[in-house]
């Protein structure tokens, strides 16, 4: 009898589902559904106005996709054979719950409070919160700071439940949980609390020697903060691959698989996607490649790297030190010059040439050489994750004239992403976790060639690609076969699953002498610009933020 698992990948927009069969290595079948309500920016679902740099979803749209894309990838095979399931999920994505895990949104007395809502990843208007906290840790000398590039980023647990105390004291009070995501759908699964130490690590400042921050440290935040830990988290965790318990009839019945089988624990798109692309051991940067870029590397060492997300120990893979980085917006940046900046001329183009704009703008680009269009762009559009670790800081293109067409600055923007990485391998490499080579997932290396040479080019490091178009499922669905065990026909371990499963493309891009030469040039260019706007030598990113920000408080 054949053995497979299923992996759901709970992503910014959609879930994804991938059918893996654990024998022959094949993904059989995969399937997507986008959430309902979307990314919630600009109204909650009763048409209430949401504020800037918010960015929320509904906890229901996460159950609700699950009726549908699990259904599609079983159609087929039976149902006895699929003996594990793993998620991933977008991260950090917190919601506040009863305890019984009934989101505080699901409840009319708290249904118009946006608080009450899920706080997806890219939900940035904690950054008040952020910066008090870390001017506190620093004044406290507290010694965690070290592990997450020596700030805590506004997207994650600490300052979005500090948002909530201070803006909607009453959904603090109401919640008995505030949990992440990927725990919550866990829980809902299995009926099991049982939080990983992953999303713990990364996004909690939580760590295996030495837990969580003390409560004074809590207490010194605000005091009604002392016992969050032990009111609203758990300082019980469960490393990735565990088996968080067996599937409930309920949810067996909802869609269509055996009641019992094994749950893994929650874990996070990024994290999963390093064994998913055979990656177990140092010197080796994965690199998740979307609407935003990730960028995940192992070290036998604990190492402080200045401007990283974190450091946690058995964070990705079990014995080993993971680090992660990131940009906060790579593809929601060509997102939105095709949405907001492509001529009429050029749209119809497209539409008669049956192509799509980022196409279009492509091919167009692709003509260009280095520098040729005498544009530099700064990343910033979603601020600043790694290594400024600044919410605020927004966007720019520099050198434009009469004569700048479209796809110079389609190209200026792409090439401006991959200054953003190179800035991050540099950092990591000052610092002793050495980068060798590149290895690219996520939708950016299926779309798009030009931009991977660009960023092979720009990095001056070999890229290899994932085959699979849909890594993170692949991830989290080898994860749920760790959890099943190698009793049931899974695996023993993280590490036999990723010699097994994972396959590369054949292709492989290689810098081009003559292009890296140029960059080289650019990249010095764009990192004398990177610390102008971003290390204080002039804050007018800040101040022209804080005049927009006027407007939304009068409302
Ligand atoms: N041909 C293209 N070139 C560059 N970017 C593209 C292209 N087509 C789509 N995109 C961008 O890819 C992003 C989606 O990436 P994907 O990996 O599919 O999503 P996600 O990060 O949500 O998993 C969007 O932000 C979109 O702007
Ligand atoms: O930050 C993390 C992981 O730590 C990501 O979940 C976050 O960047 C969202 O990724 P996507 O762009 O939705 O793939």
């Amino acid at each position: 009898m054949a053995k497979y698992t299923i992996g759901i990948d709970y992503g910014t927009e959609s879930a994804r589902a991938l059918l893996l069969n654990l024998d022959t290595a094949e993904e059989v079948a995969t399937a997507a559904m986008n959430y309902p309500h979307g990314v919630m920016d600009e109204r909650l679902p009763n048409g209430m106005a949401i504020p800037p740099d918010w960015a929320l979803q509904h906890p229901d749209d996460y159950i609700e996709v699950l009726k549908h894309i699990i259904p599609e990838v079983i159609k087929g095979i039976d149902k006895e054979e699929v003996i594990g399931i793993g998620i991933d999920f977008t991260s950090c994505t917190i919601l506040p719950t009863k305890k019984n895990g009934t989101p505080l949104c699901d409840i009319d007395a708290y249904k118009n409070n946006p608080h009450a809502y899920v706080k997806l990843w890219k939900h940035h208007a904690a950054q008040d919160e952020a910066n008090r906290l870390n001017e506190i840790a620093r004044q406290r000398g507290e010694s965690f700071l070290e592990r997450y590039g020596g700030k805590i980023s506004s997207e994650w647990v600490i300052p979005k439940v500090w948002q909530i105390l201070n803006e909607a004291p009453e959904i603090y009070e109401a919640a008995d949980r505030i949990m992440e995501a990927t725990d919550w759908v866990i829980m809902m699964l299995t009926g099991n609390e049982k939080r990983n130490s992953c999303t713990a690590g990364y996004k909690a400042i939580w760590s295996k020697k030495e837990g969580y921050p003390s409560n004074e440290f809590f207490a010194a935040l605000d005091p009604r903060l002392e016992h969050i830990v032990d009111e609203k988290l758990s300082r019980e965790l469960y490393p990735v691959g565990t088996k968080a318990g067996g599937l409930t009839q309920a949810m067996a019945q909802m869609t269509g698989l055996k009641p019992g089988i094994a749950v893994a624990v929650g874990n996070v798109d990024a994290h999963v996607s390093v064994p998913a692309m055979g990656v177990t051991s140092p010197g080796k940067m994965v690199m998740i490649m979307g609407t935003s870029i990730c960028h995940m590397v192992l070290s036998e060492q604990e190492i402080h790297v200045p401007g990283i997300c974190g450091v946690v120990e058995d964070g990705i893979i079990p014995g080993l030190f993971g680090y992660e980085a990131g940009q906060s917006a790579v593809g929601d940046i060509f997102a939105w010059f095709v949405e907001n900046c492509v001529p009429a001329d050029y749209q119809e183009e497209a539409k008669t040439r049956n192509i799509n704009i980022h196409t279009l703008l492509t091919e167009k680009a692709s003509k260009l050489k280095p520098g040729q269009s005498g544009l530099l762009a700064i990343d910033w559009w979603n601020g600043n994750r790694s290594i400024l670790v600044d919410a605020d800081l927004s966007g720019v293109i520099l050198g434009m004239t009469l004569l700048t067409k479209p796809e110079e600055i389609y190209r200026a923007l792409i090439e401006a992403t991959a200054y953003g990485t190179r800035t991050i391998i540099d950092d990591f490499n000052e610092h002793g976790v050495s980068v060798e080579e590149l290895y690219a997932c996520g939708g950016l290396p299926e779309k798009n060639k030009m931009l991977m040479q660009i960023y092979s080019d720009v990095s001056g490091l070999p890229i290899k690609v994932a085959k699979s178009s849909q890594t993170p499922a692949l991830g989290a669905a080898m994860f749920g076969a760790v959890a099943a065990g190698k009793e049931q026909g899974g695996f023993e371990s993280i590490f036999e699953a990723a010699r097994k499963i994972p396959k590369l493309k054949d292709e492989e891009y290689k810098p081009i002498a003559a292009n890296a030469a140029i960059y080289e040039r650019l990249y010095q260019e764009y990192k004398t610009l990177h610390d102008y706007f971003g290390r204080g030598a002039n804050d007018v990113m800040k101040r022209l933020k804080a005049i927009k920000k006027s407007y939304s408080d009068e409302r």
